[in-house]
Parts: structure tokens; C-alpha cells; sequence
């Protein structure tokens, strides 16, 4: 029965990657069990970059999902999870999900999820470890640091947030999502759809191998992957890295269209 899946928070002090430390105990932990690490001595991003994680400032975590139609219903799952506890955490903040499977505001990463299967069956992954690192309390100077335009929780609204607190209710949200997508993967999907609100918005594109594109993000195919337009001719791309061109996108109408699907979020049932 789905409905009997508990959340099962596991905080550890120091960790190499939360990431590898759910891959490394897969077969001992329950089913969405969150792993969180205060700090994580190793951790990685996409396409083989590190992740920075200063200890006790920001979230780091990773989640195990056993129960999968898919793989990429990972990303689905622990990105709108992760979305609707920020609405609530902090309402004023107009974030939204960058496809693949970022949280921005603006231009500005707040967030960054790293998804790795650990169970394939016939050719299908069946279980992944989805991990996620948020910057919570990362002060706006330490932000310059980072290779890319970031932001934290701190600096944006001005507020610190209790770690310990943050993991609690992201893993009972996750459970609660769990549960959702165990009945209706559609209604998750659909919720990571919409929370996705670039489509539309002219891209820079890179590809797996390492080509840029620039052209219109068209819409999210069923797969999880993205339609693209390029001088007239659409191509679909299943994962790659998108820079949002600063230029084209206007500013005001993505932060309504941000606080506007905020507004009509509603916390998913107890
Ligand atoms: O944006 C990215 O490149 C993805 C970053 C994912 C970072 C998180 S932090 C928790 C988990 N453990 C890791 O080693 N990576 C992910």
C-alpha cells in the first residue's frame, strides 16, 4: 500500500555526497528515506562539476525512490516537492523550476538537483537517488564565489532558516508527493510542468556534447525532455544545460508569472 510509505529522515554530520552515501546503502534504508548531510565533503553537480557545501549554511540531501514508472520522475518528484516547501517557507520569493531540473529566481540558481539511477529493469530505471542542494542561509557575499549567477534564501528574503527545521518539512513533503505520484504519477508530472516557466523564452542551449544552441524553448515533451526551435527547425533534447538570455526574457513578467502559479499552489493533501 502506498499510503504506508512514513518519512524516514536520516541527518548525518559529515558526508563525502549524500548522493553516493544513498547509492552506497540503497538496499538497507527505506523506501524515501532522505538522507541529509550537514556537510558534505564532495559533492557533485551535473555534467562532473562540484557542488560547494560551506557546513551547516545550506541544504544538501538526497532521497531514495524505489517505486519508480521512470526514472526521470526523480526530478519530477523532488523538484515540485522542493518548490511548494520554498512557497510556503517564504511566499514572497518568486522562484520557479528551470528545465532540466533547477530552482531560479531570476537569473539566479537557487537550487540544483542531481538525479542518479540506482535499479535498472529492462532497460528502464526503476529506482534512482534524486539529491538536492539549496542554498538556504549562504551570505550574499559568499554567492560571489560561485562560478554562475546564484542566490541563497538569506538573500533573498532576508531571513535565516533553521537547517534541521528546513530537512524535516522537506522530507515530509517528499513523502507526501510520494504518495501522490504512487497514485497518480500524471498529477506530478503535471504540476513539474507547469512550475517549469520558461517555455517560451529564447535559450541558449548545451548539448551533451558540448554544442551550443540558441532558440526557443517550445515545450516540455512527454518524457521529461525539451522541444526546441533553432533557425525554424524543432529538435527535442532529453538533457543538456540552459542559459536563460538575459536580454530577450523580461524580468517583471516571470516574477508574476512566478508569484501568479505561487498564488494558485495549493499544499498537497495530508
Ligand atoms: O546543479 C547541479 O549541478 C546539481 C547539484 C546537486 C547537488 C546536490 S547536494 C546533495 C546531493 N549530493 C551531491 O553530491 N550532489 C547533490
Amino acid at each position: 500500500m502506498p499510503d504506508s510509505i512514513q518519512p524516514n529522515l536520516l541527518i548525518l554530520d559529515e558526508v563525502d555526497s549524500t548522493n553516493t552515501y544513498a547509492r552506497e546503502h540503497f538496499d538497507d534504508l527505506p523506501d524515501g528515506t532522505l538522507v541529509v548531510a550537514r556537510r558534505q565533503t564532495a559533492g557533485r553537480g551535473r555534467r562532473g562539476r562540484s557542488w560547494l557545501s560551506p557546513p551547516g549554511i545550506n541544504f544538501t540531501g538526497s532521497i531514495l525512490l524505489k517505486r519508480l514508472e521512470d526514472g526521470f520522475h526523480a526530478g519530477c518528484l523532488l523538484g515540485v516537492a522542493a518548490l511548494s516547501l520554498l512557497r510556503e517557507l517564504a511566499p514572497e520569493l518568486p522562484a520557479y523550476l528551470k528545465w532540466p531540473n533547477d530552482i531560479y529566481v531570476e537569473n539566479r540558481k537557487l537550487a540544483g538537483l542531481l538525479s542518479e539511477s540506482a535499479r535498472i529493469e529492462n532497460g528502464r530505471v526503476t529506482a534512482v537517488v534524486s539529491g538536492i542542494g539549496i542554498n538556504v542561509n549562504l551570505p550574499s557575499d559568499a554567492l560571489k564565489a560561485i562560478d554562475q549567477p546564484a542566490t541563497s534564501l538569506l538573500a533573498e528574503t532576508n531571513r535565516e532558516f533553521n537547517l534541521d527545521f528546513f530537512s524535516k518539512k522537506l522530507a515530509e513533503r517528499l513523502i507526501r508527493y510520494y504518495i501522490i505520484y504512487l497514485n497518480s504519477a500524471g498529477f506530478v508530472i503535471r504540476e513539474w510542468m507547469e512550475a517549469n516557466l520558461l517555455v517560451g523564452e529564447t535559450l541558449t542551449l548545451t548539448d551533451p556534447l558540448g554544442k551550443e544552441h540558441t532558440g526557443v524553448f517550445r515545450r516540455i515533451l512527454e518524457d521529461g525532455g525539451m522541444l526546441f526551435e533553432e533557425n525554424g527547425a524543432e529538435f527535442a533534447f532529453s538533457c543538456g544545460d540552459v542559459k536563460i538570455d538575459r536580454k530577450s526574457v523580461d524580468w517583471d513578467q516571470l516574477k508574476i508569472k512566478a508569484l501568479r502559479h505561487s498564488y494558485h499552489y495549493k499544499q498537497p493533501k495530508e
